[in-house]
């Protein structure tokens, strides 16, 4: 399908992208008599509003900045479609949505290779203390030359068995000893599902790549991080919210973890208050673990024909929600 043979179906064609995609290159996708409203996503809630009245599809921010909450729905034309153009759809209202008759879809699998490359980039880093001994270097210091644990000698578990998860598990079943996961769900693969306390209490590696839920927001903890056995290290690629930062910083200067690697947080940017500045064996990364070219050219296939299918009367694919 292209914008040539694209026929509107609606009476109200008002696109408006929160995105900072190319206008030029996102007009192409519509034929002529679509109206497309590019709209900063950081201009404040009222404002964004006014900007998105009677939108029959939204594409939303890929940088998350902009909350699309029950207000921002309410001014949306009847039936409307929003393409959350990122995997996590957290900044929406969905149950409101489904409650209004407003479809939201996400761009499920576009970067999941892309933040399953980072996770085993910091987990090689992780285990060979890669980032901390250089900035110590740079520092003046020299390291310390404590062994390191080699790859194949590893258990890793993995929180959160999705695209992501398994696309972590594929890279990873070869190189270690072991690929433990828990999920809501069983899956039909080598890597074995074990009970949430299961993976805690076995991974030398943990792997968080959670959606930011009302049930995963704090899920790991204190008591969660004191679980994994003693200089255990974690990574977190999913959502900020889902790890406790405290309590993270709290277990790495202690001791009790050996280090972490995070490409999210609960607050992005990162505060300068935040206490995971001050402990060098956390490996810090500013929400890049799906940044590739790659995954940015699945995502704006996505979006296009995902908004094209909208627009031309096809339901969408990858639905959160539906009103249909
Ligand atoms: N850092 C990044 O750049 C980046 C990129 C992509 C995705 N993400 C985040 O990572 C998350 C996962 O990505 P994905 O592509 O694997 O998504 P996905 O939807 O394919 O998988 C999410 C998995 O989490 C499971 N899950 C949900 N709630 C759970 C719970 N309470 N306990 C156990 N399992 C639970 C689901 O069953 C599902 O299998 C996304 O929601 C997104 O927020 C971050
Ligand atoms: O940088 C990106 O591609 C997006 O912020 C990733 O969003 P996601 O984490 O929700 O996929």
């Amino acid at each position: 399908m292209n914008a040539d043979n694209a026929q509107i179906t609606s009476d109200n064609r008002l696109v408006c992208c929160l995105s900072p995609f190319d206008e030029t290159e996102v007009r192409g996708w519509f034929p002529p008599d679509v109206t497309l409203r590019m709209v900063d996503p950081t201009i404040g809630p009222r404002d964004l509003q006014a900007a998105c009245t009677g939108a029959t599809v939204v594409i939303g921010d890929l940088l998350h900045r902009a909350v699309l909450d029950r207000h921002f729905l309410a001014v949306l034309a009847p039936g409307a479609f929003v393409q959350q153009p990122s995997v996590g759809y957290d900044t929406i209202d969905v149950p409101t949505a489904s409650q209004t008759g407003v479809t939201v879809a996400n761009a499920a699998g576009y970067n999941s290779d892309a933040v399953a490359d980072w996770v085993v980039a910091a987990l090689y880093s992780l285990v060979r203390g890669l980032h901390w001994r250089d900035a110590q270097i740079r520092k003046g210091q020299w390291p310390d030359h404590s062994p390191a644990r080699e790859l194949s000698t590893l258990t890793v578990g993995l929180l959160g068995f999705g695209n992501v998860g398994h696309a972590i598990a594929q890279r990873l079943t070869p190189i270690v000893d072991t690929v433990l996961y828990h999920d809501l769900r069983k899956a039909e693969t080598a890597a074995a599902y074990v009970s949430q306390q299961e993976v805690l209490e076995r991974s030398d590696v943990l792997s968080v790549q959670l959606p930011l839920t009302p049930a995963t927001r704090g899920l790991i903890g204190a008591d969660e991080l004191n679980r994994l056995p003693e200089g255990a290290l974690l990574i977190n690629a999913g959502r900020g919210g889902v790890v406790d930062e405290q309590a993270l910083a709290d277990a790495v200067t202690a001791g009790h973890l050996a280090g972490a690697a995070l490409d999210v947080f609960a607050d992005e940017p990162l505060k300068q208050d935040s206490p995971l500045l001050a402990c060098d064996r956390v490996l810090l990364s500013p929400h890049i673990a799906g940044d590739t070219v790659t995954a940015n050219d699945r995502l704006l296939d996505v979006v296009r024909e995902n908004v094209q299918r909208v627009l031309t009367g096809w339901p969408p694919e990858h639905m959160v929600t539906s009103s249909r």
